[in-house]
């Protein structure tokens, strides 16, 4: 058997409380993730998903446990340094793009990403024809906003940038963290067939947090249910094709 792309081996982490009191958020988590996985997360408001994505991506340190990455122990490497492998997409579309930079700026930056290397704008013009082929494939006329600040893009585009800058480098692993629930129903829809055909394509790994059932089981190949901190469910590809939103629910209780 291939070695998982990320495992973590009995990750707790903790928070502190604005009073100082040091909470427990995972209490022993125990996941690995082989290369191609698309794994979608569920679980109640607080059970600890997001907590999961920033613990991967080195935004949170881990109390005890470790974190392998193809097999090398990562657990004291920071978000910067994690950020030469791991992408990750917010809900919120201010998140993780530059606002007084053009898109075509943004983009060009996000082709650096986890290099330390300064941007050098004089790259950028040759590189627009690609940067507008890509921004099509987002379906919502991005690629006609090249020029346009961020700060005057509509939630969704914005939203589109983010998930481009994310995998325009490709990722090892993107993490999505619910990345469509602050966007309308229809727009929502759009950006989750673009992220599930760039998976496919680029053969990505990818871990999404949502919120809505039909989602966890409609995209990925393997469903992951968080509950108080701890692996609730872990639930295959043919495991999954047999439930029905019902059948999630019942995880909640
Ligand atoms: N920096 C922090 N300080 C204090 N408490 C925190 C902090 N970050 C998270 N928490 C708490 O940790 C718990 C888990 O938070 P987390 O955001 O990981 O949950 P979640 O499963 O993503 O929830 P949601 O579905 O609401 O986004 C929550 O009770 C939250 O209030």
């Amino acid at each position: 058997m291939t070695e998982p792309i990320l495992e973590l081996k009995d990750v707790k982490t903790t928070v502190k409380s604005a009073d100082g009191q040091v909470i427990p958020i995972l209490k022993g988590i125990n996941l690995k993730i082989n290369v191609g996985d698309f794994i979608t997360i569920i679980g109640t408001n607080g059970a600890g998903k997001s907590t999961l994505l920033s613990t991967i991506a080195g935004n949170l340190r881990p109390s005890s446990g470790s974190i392998m990455h193809n097999g090398a122990d990562i657990t004291k490497w920071n978000e910067e340094k994690r950020t030469q492998f791991i992408a990750r997409v917010f809900q919120d579309p201010k998140l993780g793009t530059a606002p007084r930079m053009t898109v075509a700026e943004n983009l060009l930056l996000a082709t650096k990403r986890g290099m330390r290397k300064p941007l050098t704008l004089r790259k950028l013009k040759p590189k627009i024809p690609e940067f507008i082929e890509l921004a099509k494939s987002m379906n919502n006329g991005l690629e006609n906003r090249m020029n346009t600040f961020v700060s005057g893009l509509s939630g969704g585009q914005r939203q589109a940038l983010s998930f481009l800058m994310a995998t325009i480098k490709r990722p090892d692993i993107l993490l999505l963290d619910e990345h469509t629930a602050a966007l309308d129903p229809h727009t929502s829809q759009n950006l989750l067939n673009v992220t599930d055909q760039k998976i496919k394509q680029d053969h990505l790994t990818a871990l999404m947090i949502t919120h809505h059932m039909e989602d966890a089981l409609k995209y990925g190949n393997r469903l992951l249910v968080l509950k108080d901190g701890k692996v609730k469910a872990d639930i295959n590809q043919e495991e999954k094709e047999k439930l029905q939103v019902s059948d999630l629910y019942n995880f909640f209780e």
